[in-house]
């Protein structure tokens, strides 16, 4: 099939390199002509284990080919996949400007028949509307088959996701483009879900927000936990054997970040509150959150009495490790806070590096904790499981270390004196 997809972020570029793997011929189309640049010299612009070599492979197969130019890969493919970002706006509502770009450009280039697949996270009812706006245009409704595919891959894991996933979720209005679906994702051995377009922009926000909960309930009950002194490991362990239950997304820690949790439990409650539904369990999902961050800056501060111009290191600025996406990374808030105390901050993580009036970026993990005062695990990043303790010891200044992602041994820490905090671990 001649695949047309339209964005090259991480699910962009991951989408159009697998299906080019399954032996599609498909077009990645961008804006950016920074990203094409790169893409076009063989380099992709974003950190995501196993893509560089599926990318370079693809590409010289001939299966896989990066341009600007939208309106000549609409005309050559039939299927045309949109994958552009949706960020939040200040008031948390989705920003759907560059989804409403394409599909203003969408409505000016079809000229034969096309199933347009929307892989963006979009808010319940959008692609009803995509179906109206394009009808609005004067096109006539045997020129395009609207389906809702909503994505569930992992940033860090997204090839292994995108080809194993669990479902392929596909939200049509009428059966026809079920066909075509089954032709594009030939190769992968997992349930089609089909529901309405709008069921599926909903089962997507749906399971963020549950995730998320999973989280938030786990942190609330880590603070439980802290104020009785038990381990909220063993309190995980515990629920996570109830098959009902399940033990994934039950990790205490400094709560949730990236580009997809937070926008999208806040745009599930504008969804909800625009039909006058009051989201309680979404709105204390994000209330959690957003103190989990105050909770352990607090436990700094009461350790080290303050945080004014003491030095501080922070290792991991990725919102998760395995990714060099900092969106909406824990590690970013806790730094602001810091910043904004007058702590004087340095920051350490393997894949990003940025140095800025307030952060001083290390590309040496000792180096960074040189004098520090306190040291602050936000991303469990492997190379921190494997550090001298006794060096990390004797090189800081003070002995305070906080793990954020209750990712090490304790104990490994308390033999050389170091003052372990973790998220309810006494
Ligand atoms: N990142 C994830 O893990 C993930 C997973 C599942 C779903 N999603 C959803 O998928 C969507 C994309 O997420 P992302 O993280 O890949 O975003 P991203 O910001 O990394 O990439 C979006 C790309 O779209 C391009 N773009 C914007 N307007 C364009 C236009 N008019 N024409 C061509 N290209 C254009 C941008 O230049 C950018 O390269 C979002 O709705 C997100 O919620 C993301
Ligand atoms: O037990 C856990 C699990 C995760 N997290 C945090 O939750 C955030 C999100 O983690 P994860 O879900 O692994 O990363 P994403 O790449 O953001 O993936 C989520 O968001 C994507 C975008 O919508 C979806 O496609 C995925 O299914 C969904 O898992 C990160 O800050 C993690 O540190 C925890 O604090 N505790």
């Amino acid at each position: 099939m001649k695949v047309c997809v339209i964005g090259t972020g991480y699910v962009g570029l991951t989408t159009g390199t697998v299906l080019a793997d399954y032996g599609h011929d498909v077009y990645c189309i961008d804006k950016d002509q920074h990203k094409l640049s790169l893409l076009n010299k063989g380099k992709i612009p974003i950190y995501e284990p196993g893509l560089q070599e599926m990318v370079n492979h693809n590409k010289v197969e001939g299966r896989l080919h990066f341009s600007n130019n939208l309106k000549q890969s609409v005309n050559e493919c039939s299927v045309i996949v949109i994958t552009v970002g949706t960020p939040p706006n200040e008031d948390g509502s989705p920003n759907l400007t560059f989804f409403q770009e394409v599909i203003n450009d969408l409505s000016e280039y079809l000229t034969s028949h096309k199933t347009i697949i929307v892989k963006s996270t979009v808010p319940p009812g959008t692609n009803e509307w995509v179906e109206q706006m394009l009808l609005e245009k004067g096109l006539q409704p045997q020129l395009f088959d609207i389906v809702s595919n909503p994505e569930f891959l992992r940033e860090g894991s997204a090839v292994h996701d995108m080809l194993y996933p669990d479902k392929i979720v596909i939200g049509i209005k009428r059966p026809e483009p079920i066909k075509t679906l089954q032709t594009l994702y030939y190769n992968v051995n997992a349930p089609f879900i089909i529901t309405s377009l709008t069921g599926a922009e909903l089962i997507k926000y749906a399971s963020n927000a549950f995730l998320a909960t999973k989280i938030s309930f786990i942190n609330e009950i880590a603070r439980i936990c802290d104020a009785y002194h038990v381990d909220i490991k063993d309190i995980s362990l515990g629920l996570g054997t109830d098959p009902r239950i399940g033990p994934l997304f039950l990790n205490a820690g400094l709560g949730y970040g990236g580009s997809c949790f937070p926008k999208d439990v806040q745009a599930l409650q504008h969804a909800a509150l625009k039909k006058n539904i009051v989201p309680e369990i979404l709105k204390a999902v994000q209330q959690v959150n957003d103190t989990q961050i105050d909770l352990y800056f607090e436990k700094l501060v009461n350790e080290l009495s303050t945080v004014k111009n003491k030095k501080i290191t922070v290792w991991g600025l990725a919102f998760k490790p395995e990714t060099d996406d900092t969106r909406f990374s824990r590690s970013l808030r806790f730094i602001d806070k810091l910043v904004s105390a007058g702590a004087i901050v340095h920051a350490y993580d393997p894949i990003v590096h940025f140095t800025n009036q307030s952060l001083t970026c290390h590309t040496n993990i000792y180096e960074s904790i040189v004098d520090a005062d306190a040291v602050i695990v936000a991303t469990e990043w492997s190379e921190f499981k494997n550090i001298n303790w006794k060096k990390v010891k004797d090189i800081m200044k003070g002995n305070v270390v906080i793990d954020g992602r209750n990712f090490l041994e304790p104990q490994a820490l308390r033999k050389y004196n170091i003052k372990y905090i973790g998220v309810a671990r006494p």
